[in-house]
């Protein structure tokens, strides 16, 4: 809790302000008692009608007063919350960006975004509800305890010894319902992710009839939060029936206890009122608690979940080794004995890899599904760091190399050409943000889709909706192309990326890319492709079983040979 605590601190100033105001409107709260005591024995009982005027202009004016410091208050509270929110959202979000993929793998997707919204929502009403209303209830019983026994001592005890039993049965309903209202988010944590899935994958759930089998899906995880949540609900909501019926009790007892008293003559009748209106604004005070103990609870299983997400270290720590960009500058891939295994699994899915992309060099990379192709992408970038071996970049390991100073260096292309929602101009300058109109036309233009842009009517500002979906699947990896090209980069990483192109487009492609002379890593099934590259890699089953090119692979892999026959029988059948 300590993360999510350390954020309140700066704003202490106006919580502190915020509290001494609703500590004047609770100080008149509790003084208007008192005053109605004196306005009844002094004044009407006396038949003084100078002191009523007198005490009940008092009590108007401390009224107005209240009035103004719970404006002010709101203010001081709305302004600290509001803060609160924003600055643990921005710690999220930034302790999000550094998480590794396996990392990701520990949170969902969806789970994080509650964490992001619905949680710190709910940190953010709980305090601003705090320094408004919620410490108001405990300091009014305090007060309102001391203040009764200044009254009358004898009358005050009676409902002072009912407080602690409620109190203890108050603590125990809180961690109670905070175990439950962490079982609430995770369930929302659930409908949001089968929300996300559905809304992401409509076209697919669609194309495969799947609509009523996740509506079912979804219906499911709805009940569940349903559920849960009536749950969590009925456990805080049982507080308070049980605290009015003894608080009502009392008020019974005092007001029992203090008729006889009044008929002894013990009290006057303004103390039993006084004392009888203490305990009724215990008893309001009390009744907020149930609602106070919901709040309180969501507030930590969310504070919980917050704290686990800023706590989470990254386990692919960043290196430190400011080298010059120009240290880079050759694009020298080289892969020594390098093993890899995803984090939480038990194999290695890539085994004693080596080899070596000279500067400017187009290695390919050959093999089945599930052959290792992405995974050997995935740790140039380092998106995941090798668990045996290394792999240098111009002599310099990686690992030592600070993520944006290597990051910049490389263009990735993935598998799936994923595009923002904004516009064609936008999308390009995620590959360089302040890309002139010539550069973007040279890398549109390069990656063959500068024509494509050119008969859009509003051309580079034409928006993209959300993933690009307004593009064919073609259009969007020559997209994604374009943007790693505008980078400029020493390094290019193509993992499928030309899959959608015809023929007669990819070739225009790689020749367009010639000249940036870059060192560039293609993943391929298309013998095509794969022929014009320096050198070709074949992995099978996470190891390279040949290596060398075109002519090379024709003579002394059987595996090359196969794939060349079989690819060559699709062409001359087409
Ligand atoms: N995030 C992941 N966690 C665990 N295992 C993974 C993960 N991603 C891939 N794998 C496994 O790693 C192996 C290699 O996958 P990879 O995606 O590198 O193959 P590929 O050769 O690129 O396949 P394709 O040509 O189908 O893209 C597969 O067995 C796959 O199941």
């Amino acid at each position: 809790m300590m993360k999510v605590l350390s954020l309140l601190k700066q704003y202490r100033f106006p919580m502190i302000i915020a509290i001494l105001l609703m500590l004047v409107e609770l100080g008149v709260e509790l003084w208007q008692p008192l005053l109605m005591a004196q306005i009844i024995d002094d004044g009407i009982v006396q038949n003084d009608l100078q002191t009523v005027l007198e005490i009940g202009g008092l009590m108007l004016g401390l009224s107005l007063l209240a009035f103004g410091a719970g404006i002010a208050n709101s203010f001081f509270a709305a302004y600290a919350s509001q803060n609160f929110g924003f600055d643990i959202r921005k710690s999220l979000f930034e302790k999000v960006q550094a998480f590794s993929f396996s990392n990701f793998n520990h949170y969902p997707t969806s789970s994080l975004i509650t964490r992001m919204t619905n949680d710190v929502n709910q940190l953010q009403m709980t305090l601003f509800m705090c320094l408004r209303i919620a410490l108001r209830a405990p300091l009014l019983v305090i007060g309102g305890i001391v203040l009764a026994l200044t009254v009358n001592i004898k009358l005050a005890l009676g409902f002072i010894l009912v407080i602690p039993p409620l109190l203890f049965f108050l603590i125990w309903i809180m961690k109670k319902s905070t175990k439950l209202f962490k079982i609430v988010q995770g369930k929302l944590d659930r409908v949001n992710m089968v929300m996300r899935e559905n809304l992401t994958g409509i076209r697919l759930i669609r194309a495969f009839s799947r609509g009523e089998h996740e509506s079912k899906r979804f219906k499911q995880s709805n009940q569940d939060l349903r559920e849960r949540t009536v749950f969590a609900l009925r456990v805080t909501e049982t507080a308070i029936p049980v605290l009015l019926f003894f608080m009502n009790l009392t008020v019974l007892a005092v007001l029992w206890f203090g008729n006889i008293d009044i008929q002894n003559g013990n009290v006057t009748v303004g103390e039993v009122v006084a004392v009888v209106n203490y305990t009724a604004r215990i008893t309001q005070a009390f009744s907020m608690f149930s609602w106070i103990i919901m709040v309180f609870s969501r507030a930590m299983a969310s504070t919980d979940r917050i704290e686990e997400v800023l706590v989470t270290e990254s386990d692919l720590p960043d290196g430190n080794n400011k080298l010059e960009t120009a240290d880079l500058a050759g694009g020298k891939i080289e892969f020594k004995h390098v093993s890899f295994r995803y984090p939480g699994t038990k194999t290695d899915v890539l085994r004693d890899i080596n080899f070596c992309a000279n500067p400017g060099e187009t290695v390919a990379l050959l093999g089945a599904t599930g052959s290792g192709k992405s995974s050997l992408f995935q740790l140039i970038p380092r998106l995941y760091d090798s668990t045996k071996g290394k792999i240098e970049i111009d002599g310099v390991d990686v690992s030592t190399l600070e993520f944006d100073h290597l990051r910049k260096q490389i263009g990735y292309v993935p598998q799936e050409a994923l595009l923002f929602t904004g516009t064609i101009k936008e999308n390009l300058a995620w590959g360089k943000e302040d890309a002139t109109y010539d550069e973007m036309m040279k890398a549109t233009k390069d990656a063959q889709i500068l024509e494509t842009i050119e008969t859009l009517p509003q051309k580079y500002e034409t928006m993209l909706g959300q993933k690009g979906v307004n593009l064919s699947g073609g259009q969007k990896q020559r997209l994604s192309i374009a943007r790693a090209l505008i980078k400029m980069p020493r390094i290019l990483l193509l993992d499928d990326s030309t899959s959608a192109l015809d023929l007669k487009t990819e070739a225009k492609l790689l020749e367009a890319i010639k000249p940036y002379k870059c060192t560039t890593l293609i993943i391929t099934q298309k013998i095509s492709t794969a022929k014009e590259a320096d050198s070709i890699l074949l992995l099978e089953d996470g190891e390279i079983i040949a290596a060398g090119n075109h002519d090379d692979l024709l003579k002394e892999s059987k595996l090359y040979q196969d794939i060349y026959q079989s690819q060559l029988g699709l062409a001359e059948s087409s």
